[in-house]
């Protein structure tokens, strides 16, 4: 019997009021997704889609309407939303950092509300330092404005890690950065993901992203699950939309094989 699966949606759906008195918008429109233990999942989908309210689902900074949601197997709506939000980590999409904080203050926030004493705290916080590929002597002191968006995104990563999650809940984490520094932080991430077995999901707009950096992909359009699998999968989902969005990476794949000659070929 296969393991079972750490996050589980069952059924799930939320609305929100308008606020103007208009229909509510059904952000998450029964939506069943399972992710396994150590599965690097990625949620692709338009902007307005849902991907967002479903991630924040899953810690409880909302709750769902209808359906169930169990994390390590638990059904969450009896577990203490502090609590939950303490074994699962969350990377916001502009690092989420607290501005007047320190970067190891920020890193060491949660560990500090747990109670850990400082001088673990001060420990941790330098092996979270090591683990995100930030030069401790030269970062650890700074407040979030000295850092680059690459950097910050690395600090939002160590704060994320530092109650040793099994779970990592990241909201377009790399959207804002430049293609380099983009790919080099996905590429460490996928590195950190195996090397701590942890369980991610990511939500990203881009496709090419989430095939370069998932085990599998989930499709998300209108608040609906359309489509779920690894890219081979999806690639023969037959769905419009799905068929749609796989198309840019491939043209471009296309496209780079006859414009880039390979190293040494030129
Ligand atoms: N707190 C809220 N109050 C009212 N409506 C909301 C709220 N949060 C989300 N919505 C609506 O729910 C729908 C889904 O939003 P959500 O943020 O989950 O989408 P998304 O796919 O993450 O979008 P994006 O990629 O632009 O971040 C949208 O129509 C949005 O306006």
């Amino acid at each position: 019997m296969p393991p079972p699966p750490l996050i589980a949606f069952a059924h799930v759906g939320k609305s929100f009021a308008d606020g103007r008195g208009a229909q509510p918008v059904r952000a998450v429109d029964d939506v069943s997704l399972e992710v396994a233990a150590g599965e690097f999942l990625a949620i692709v989908g338009g902007s307005g889609s849902g991907k967002t309210t479903l991630l924040r689902l899953a810690n409880r900074l909302i709750d769902a309407d209808e359906g169930t949601i169990t994390v390590e197997g638990e059904d969450i709506s009896s577990v203490d939303p502090i609590q939950l939000r303490r074994r699962i980590g969350y990377v916001f999409q502009s690092g989420g950092l607290f501005p007047h904080i320190s970067v190891a203050g920020n890193i060491g926030i949660t560990p500090k509300l747990q109670g850990t004493p400082a001088p673990e705290i001060a420990a941790r916080v330098d092996e979270l330092l090591d683990l995100v590929r930030l030069d401790r002597a030269l970062y650890r002191d700074r407040f979030p404005h000295e850092l680059s968006g690459g950097q910050r995104q690395r600090v939002g990563v160590a704060r994320a890690l530092a109650a040793k999650p099994r779970i990592v809940l990241m909201d377009e984490p790399f959207g804002a950065l430049d293609p380099l520094t983009r790919d080099a932080l996905g590429d460490d991430f996928r590195d950190l993901h195996r090397k701590l077995g942890l369980t991610t999901v990511m939500i990203t707009h881009d496709m090419t992203e989430a095939i370069l950096l998932a085990d599998r992909i989930a499709v998300m359009r209108a608040g609906r699950l359309l489509a779920q699998g690894t890219p081979a999968q999806l690639a023969g989902s037959g769905d419009a939309y799905v068929s749609e969005l796989l198309r840019t990476p491939r043209r471009q794949a296309e496209r780079l094989n006859v414009l880039l000659p390979r190293d040494g070929a030129a």
